[in-house]
């Protein structure tokens, strides 16, 4: 039974000159993508990131562009074919920017030829763009001490190599005799799509660039291991608090956070207690006034609770960490201090939005700083504290810079103007809610079509994770596409989702996919019954964890039309292969050593009963979720003459990342939903 629906933003309809680019999937691909935003620390400047098709249309080439604070017309800074990314400032207002290309001053012995990312400078008094540094593997993340201009970053170094010069020797000589071997140490070896090893990741420092030259990279840490969570400066970049993964003997892992001294190259222990608790410390930020790091602990998973991330807060120079606000029933994320050091501001998923919150170091006292409809990341805050930069984006609205106001609570932002900020949408978004057979209210969003002539066919999109929400906007799995030709799209937040509280969270575990899938169902039935919905006529699917829930599905139910399962798991065994094996262990069981509570959730134990048409897709590199959950299900199915279609792609991942696969990706979705849910002739998409 829907409960209440409450009308979001007004519907947008196309103007009638331009096909939609919701219909045309070519225009779709060309639409630009904001990501990420830069203040400069005298906050004069902001600039973001926004990915562009290339001329050929054959990959995405992002650019820095610089934004108008007060809502005038973006302006693009940079431009190459390999494209700018991870831009920052110096204190001077000059931009740094991570970048392929090639240097114009290198002599032939110098890394600077355009193969590795290097870091580059553009003066805030104009000209070129310089080249300061390219570590032979690339540069990684980048950090600039606010009062100095010390910069911090990281590479990727061979473990053995005493410096970079030896490190380039040795990947020279692997490349000499085609060798790519890794010979492994510890459990960690994968990470979504990339190898992990032989190299390792370093920290480097080096003092702030002069008018002219190369910086001095100071190699200050040594081999850190495969992976390194995110780390924080202080504002003269005398000291980094880093988070590590330090690795267990019995192949679990334990994140904790370290404090060095670049003076010294002394590196210690900030927080985290490898021996005795093993949950996870990281993404530290350290306060303006260099007193406190304020970091996120959260509990451990286990099989029965899923951690739940608190803010603390502990001196840099050392002492007990104290929890702030830890009654608050948010999972808080992207951590942003106040310049005065006496609040902070951090975004967290609630009742199918992701507000701005501030939180008064001294009392704890949290205050909500948005009211609207909207996911939030990418905090940045003014030198003089009154003034808050940050994404947005909605369902129905795609990523923008806004403004805001750090004394209003509850407001609407101030829209700024970003390449790709607006586009006419076919229909508008309603929020729904069900009662799950426990009582349980599920939040939904419907998306629904303009113009519809009777009921729309509804297609239920299952978001991944599962520990997210659907509250932004997404270019992966984006309901537009399918509203465009006419669908409804349900985006339910089944038990597992963030936002609802600890308890809605923990609701689902233990069950496997049972809990999720009820509550999926649930939602569904709550809408069927509108007379805007035809629920004689629907279709579910989902990636990632939302297409192990579509597998699921089709083992349950017959009442959908049509079922995508995009990178989905079919058997909970290959979860032992995944990149992130622990997490499945601690959040769905240990198929070794609970295989009645694994292998109770696994679809392919009940390959039997699929009787609903099926789409699988799945990327050949996709280490999250292995490849082999694709081969082994498309055998089940064949072998047992089910009706199904396999989009196997061999040179993608988890995510179809090249544009024009994308585009094939949304051109069999359409095409098989309309085949089995529409009752039209299947349309071979171009290109397969
Ligand atoms: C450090 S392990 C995190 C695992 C993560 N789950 C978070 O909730 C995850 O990768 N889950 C995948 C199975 C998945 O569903 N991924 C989603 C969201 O990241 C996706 O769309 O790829």
């Amino acid at each position: 039974m829907s409960e209440h629906t409450t009308d979001t933003e007004a519907p947008q309809a196309t103007d009638g000159r331009d096909p939609s680019p919701f219909e045309d999937l070519a225009k779709f691909m060309e639409i630009p993508r904001v990501s990420g935003l830069a203040l400069a620390p005298d906050g004069s400047r902001l600039v973001v990131g926004v990915q562009n098709l290339s001329p050929d249309g054959k990959k995405v080439v992002s650019s820095v562009w610089e934004v108008d604070r007060d809502g005038g017309a973006p302006f693009r800074l940079t431009r190459s074919a390999a494209g700018e990314s991870s831009p920052s400032f110096l204190p001077d207002g000059s931009l740094l920017f991570a970048a392929k290309r090639a240097d114009p001053d290198a002599k032939e012995s110098d890394n600077g030829n355009g193969d590795n990312q290097g870091l580059w400078l553009l003066s805030a008094r104009g000209g070129e763009a310089r080249l300061l540094a390219a570590p032979p593997a690339g540069i990684g993340s980048v950090a600039v001490a606010r009062k100095t201009g010390r910069i911090v970053l990281t590479a990727r170094v061979m473990p053995e190599a005493k410096d970079l010069d030896d490190d380039a020797a040795r990947r020279k000589a692997r490349k000499d005799a085609n060798v790519t071997a890794i010979l492994h140490t510890q459990a960690r070896i994968r990470e979504w799509d990339s190898q992990l090893g032989p190299d390792g990741t370093r920290l480097f420092v080096a003092d702030a660039p002069g008018a002219e030259g190369k910086l001095e990279l100071r190699d200050v840490t040594g081999d850190l291991g495969p992976v390194m969570d995110s780390f924080a400066v202080s504002s003269d970049g005398s000291k980094v608090v880093y988070g590590v993964l330090a690795a267990l003997p019995n192949s679990e892992h334990v994140a904790e956070l370290r404090l060095l001294d670049v003076a010294s190259g002394t590196s210690t222990l900030f927080a985290g207690d490898p021996e005795h608790d093993h949950s996870p410390h990281a993404a530290p930020v350290i306060s303006p006034d260099d007193s406190t790091v304020a970091y996120l602990r959260s509990d451990l998973d286990t099989f029965e609770a899923t951690g739940k991330p608190t803010i603390h807060l502990q001196p840099l120079a050392g002492g007990p960490s104290q929890a702030l606000a830890e009654h608050l029933d948010l999972w808080p994320q992207g951590l942003v201090w106040a310049p005065g050091s006496s609040a902070l501001y951090f975004t967290a998923d609630q009742l199918g939005r992701a507000p701005v919150f501030k939180v008064d170091v001294a009392t704890g006292e949290v205050t909500r700083l948005t009211g609207d409809r909207a996911a939030y990341s990418s905090l940045h805050v003014t030198p003089d504290g009154g003034t808050l930069f940050a994404i947005r984006s909605a369902t129905d609205a795609p990523a923008r810079p806004v403004r805001l106001d750090t004394a209003t609570e509850d407001q609407e932002p101030f829209l700024l103007a970003a390449p790709g900020d607006t586009v006419p949408l076919p229909g508008w978004v309603e929020e729904v809610t069900a009662t799950a057979e426990d009582g349980t209210v599920i939040h939904s969003r419907l998306v629904l079509p303009t113009g519809a002539e009777g009921p729309a066919p509804l297609v239920v999109w299952i978001h991944g994770g599962p520990l997210m929400s659907s509250n932004a906007w997404s270019w992966r799995a984006n309901p537009w596409v399918l509203v465009q030709r006419g669908y409804a799209v349900l985006l339910p937040d089944y038990s597992l989702s963030t936002g609802y509280g600890q308890a809605f969270v923990d609701r689902g575990k233990g069950e496997g996919s049972g809990t999720a899938f009820h509550d999926i169902m649930a939602a569904t039935d709550a809408v069927i019954d509108r007379p805007d919905i035809d629920g004689t006529r629907t279709a579910a699917m989902g990636g990632s964890y939302g297409g192990y829930l579509t597998n699921w599905i089709a083992t349950q139910t017959d009442r959908f039309k049509a079922l995508i399962s995009h990178a989905g798991v079919w058997n909970a065994q290959l979860r032992t292969v995944s990149d992130v094996p622990w997490f499945f262990r601690q959040a769905y069981g240990d198929v070794m050593l609970r295989p009645e509570h694994a292998l109770r959730w696994s679809p392919h134990l009940y390959a039997d009963n699929v009787s609903s048409p099926m789409l699988i897709i799945h990327g050949n590199n996709d280490y999250r979720v292995p490849v082999a959950n694709a081969l082994w299900q498309w055998q089940d199915l064949q072998r047992r003459g089910k009706e199904a279609k396999f989009l196997y792609f061999p040179d993608e991942n988890h995510w179809i990342m090249r544009p024009q696969e994308s585009k094939l990706w949304y051109e069999t979705v359409r095409a098989f939903l309309a085949e089995h849910v529409l009752g039209e002739e299947w349309q071979q998409p171009d290109l397969v």
